[in-house]
């Protein structure tokens, strides 16, 4: 049952938000500065409350009582409750099977020593990278690669794929008959989907290449000015690690680049690369290879490689080993009940792809009406890292707005402040949170110090988007908690993925709308199991934190977890959440914008999620509660433009909403940006001069 429900025919509500209210100097009322208002339970008794803290709170007064009321206050605990609590729809029972999850054993016992490979390597291995036993991937890719077998490689997230291809690929390349010279350029490619993944990659392959100096390994990865990137290459890198955006603006504008020598092409994530945002590019590249050496040896890897991606795989695979760890690929039979069938229905006809979750991944989902949506995120980051301490979290969000709105909100309303150093607040107050950011629209080395430092610290929340999803191994992450469900079951897979790496334990929080629930049966048919977690529960930790209280000074403590309290408390915190967003123009302007790409990102669910995901199934007002906002705005697609017409409305339609919402193609946008080459404008111009180039040489594009 929806909290607040059983509260409903309150009365009095309007009555109360229309209230002005005297400051504690009386000076005169602030408009728009609405401070907290909290209804009784009993019509009639309504009392306007101040935010906590304020010397002139005033309780209840008893005289408003009648005495009757007053009796039945003795027997009954004095309810009270906010518009945060009211008109909330129902959070339905999760009704789905228990699916029995794909299971893959990660460790083996055999030792690297058992394969044919360079004592110096096997040392730099166990040394360098403390590593003894091989994974299961590993035992069953390498010999396969070491053969010069093409592969298809599928194994869980944080299995270990990254040294399933490295230990071959060094292995072959120390072992080159004319040895090697930086200046002969590229023997290997390998392309992996982000900036950050291309990083990491360059930094595991530098670790194996230690005892071999003469082979050089190269980052390009955009965000790095082109000019020094050319220099590299002109130097010369042997093993290329690139995004694929940036390679392609290289082989149109820098001379120097050429494959002559490239017998290795290694796509890391490759369902993600060969999906429609990355075609062309890779198309461009495989162009290019093609074009100056006819064999070479192909692997594509993932965790979700599926089907769908095989077919495309027949582009650059030649005869290929198909290894996955995990059971075959399996077909589910069409589930009986009408919810799955609905879930699952365009999903068979792609072939359904069931997918394994490390063993050690503890999955839960909440249920979270669109109003109470920011403070129970709030609760659940104070819960975690502030109360039980050591926890470090990712959480993704939808859009790079959302992610610097929230980060902003956050760091002022929960990271403690002046205010928590108050004298008589409990200490708890005073443990500073530490948010970082990390999307695809921010400057490539404030990214990147944010990697590092994310990857370095122990505890931390770092608020991202889909950028941070694949790949990322991010040591001692024990929580993920995704804010906006993602767009298929394999994007869900790589989210949950970034914690319970390679034996660890993590655990997972999705957070769902009530007319959301359906994802959970989707989930279900893909083998995902998730345990539900009760709102209520996550809200109860607010009592933890006085900084949320009503209570005066003096007054007596209420213990427990009095559910009346827990609502007081939300509710003040949802109000200092609002009281800064409102605190200024530019702030109210800023939330807008959140608000508008949430929905923008909300249209654009693929067709078969629409039954879940539809637009029309979103209360504007509730949703724009979680922006911190008070009403539901009524200007979104004229922003940040005042006066227009529409604001005599009362309210912004939904149907225009999505019609004047330039929601797929904004969309588009952002995702482009997230995975974009992060090349200047001058790169632009260069790009566009090539294109036409192109267009007279009539290049050709694979089949
Ligand atoms: N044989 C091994 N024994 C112990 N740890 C290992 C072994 N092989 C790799 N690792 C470690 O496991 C972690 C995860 O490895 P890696 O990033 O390659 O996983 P992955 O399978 O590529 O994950 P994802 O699918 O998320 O990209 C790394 O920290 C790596 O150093």
């Amino acid at each position: 049952m929806a909290a607040g429900v059983g509260m409903r025919g309150l009365g009095g509500q309007s009555g109360a938000l229309k209230r002005k209210l005297q400051s504690p100097h009386g000076n005169p009322p602030v408009k728009r500065k609405r401070k907290l208002s909290v209804n009784t339970f009993r019509k009639g008794a309504i009392a306007d409350r101040r935010e906590e803290g304020s010397s002139s709170q005033k309780s209840l007064p008893k005289k408003h009582l009648t005495d009757k009321q007053n009796e039945s206050q003795k027997t009954k605990p004095f309810i009270k409750t906010s518009s945060l609590f009211k008109n909330n729809p129902d959070i339905p029972e999760i009704h789905r099977k228990e699916v029995r999850q794909l299971q893959e054993n990660v460790f083996t016992t055999d030792s690297f020593s058992q394969l044919d490979l360079h004592p110096h390597l096997i040392s730099t291995i166990n040394t360098v990278l403390n590593i003894c036993s091989m994974t299961s991937v590993q035992k069953q890719t390498i010999p396969v690669l070491l053969q010069g077998r093409d592969a298809l490689v599928r194994s869980q997230t944080g299995s270990g794929k990254t040294l399933a291809y490295g230990i071959p690929l060094v292995q072959s390349l120390q072992g080159m008959e004319s040895k090697i010279q930086r200046s002969d350029g590229p023997y290997a490619l390998v392309l992996v989907p982000t900036r950050e993944l291309a990083l990491q990659s360059f930094d595991t392959i530098q670790k194996l290449l230690k005892p071999f100096t003469w082979i050089v390994p190269g980052v390009l990865m955009g965000g790095e000015k082109r000019k020094s990137e050319k220099a590299r290459l002109r130097k010369g890198i042997n093993i290329l690690i690139s995004t694929p955006g940036r390679l392609v603006d290289h082989i149109r504008s820098t001379e120097c680049i050429h494959f002559r020598r490239t017998q290795w092409l290694i796509i890391d994530e490759a369902d993600r690369i060969l999906d429609l945002g990355f075609e062309k590019d890779v198309a461009v590249i495989l162009n290019a290879l093609n074009a100056e050496r006819e064999t070479r040896q192909n692997v594509l890897l993932s965790a979700t490689l599926t089907e769908g991606v095989t077919r495309l795989a027949h582009i650059s695979l030649n005869d290929p080993v198909s290894i996955s760890i995990a059971d075959e690929i399996q077909k589910v039979p069409e589930p009986a009940s009408q919810t799955d069938r609905k879930a699952s229905s365009s999903s068979n006809c792609m072939g359904q792809e069931n997918f394994a979750v490390p063993e050690t991944l503890q999955q839960y989902v909440m249920m979270v009406p669109s109003k109470l949506r920011l403070v129970t995120l709030a609760a659940f980051i104070l819960q975690k890292c502030k109360f039980e301490k050591h926890h470090k979290m990712i959480i993704f969000f939808s859009s790079c707005e959302q992610v610097e709105f929230y980060h902003e909100l956050l760091v002022k309303v929960l990271s403690g402040g002046p205010e928590s150093e108050q004298p008589g607040r409990s200490p708890l107050s005073s443990v500073s949170l530490h948010f970082l950011r990390l999307h695809g629209d921010m400057e490539q080395e404030e990214r990147t110090e944010v990697f590092q430092e994310f990857l370095k610290s122990k505890t931390g929340i770092l608020l991202c988007t889909d950028v941070a999803a694949r790949g990322l191994d991010l040591p001692q992450v024990t929580w993920i908690v995704q804010y906006n469900a993602p767009a298929s079951p394999a994007e869900y897979i790589h989210r949950i993925g970034r914690t319970a790496r390679i034996g660890c334990r993590g655990s997972s929080l999705l957070v769902l709308a009530p007319s959301e629930a359906e994802y959970v049966s989707l989930l279900a048919s893909h083998k995902i199991n998730v345990s539900e977690l009760k709102m209520e529960k996550v809200l109860a930790s607010l009592m933890k934190d006085d900084r949320f209280s009503l209570h005066r000074p003096g007054r007596k403590k209420s213990c427990g977890k009095n559910p009346q309290e827990v609502r007081e408390r939300a509710t003040v915190l949802q109000t200092k959440f609002e009281n800064h967003v409102h605190s200024s123009e530019g702030t109210v302007q800023w939330a807008k914008k959140a608000l508008q790409s949430f929905l923008c990102a909300y249209t654009t669910y693929p067709k078969d999620l629409k039954h879940i995901f539809h637009i029309k199934s979103l209360h504007l007002g509730h949703v724009a509660k979680s922006f911190g906002l008070r009403d539901a705005p009524q200007n979104l697609t004229a922003l940040p433009t005042a006066g227009s017409k529409r604001k005599t409305k009362p309210r912004l339609k939904r149907s225009e909403l999505l019609k004047k919402t330039p929601g797929k193609r904004r969309l588009a946008e952002l995702l482009r940006s997230e995975y974009s080459s992060g090349m200047d404008t001058a790169g632009a111009k260069v790009k566009k001069k090539k294109k036409k180039q192109r267009k007279a040489g009539n290049q050709q594009i694979p089949a």
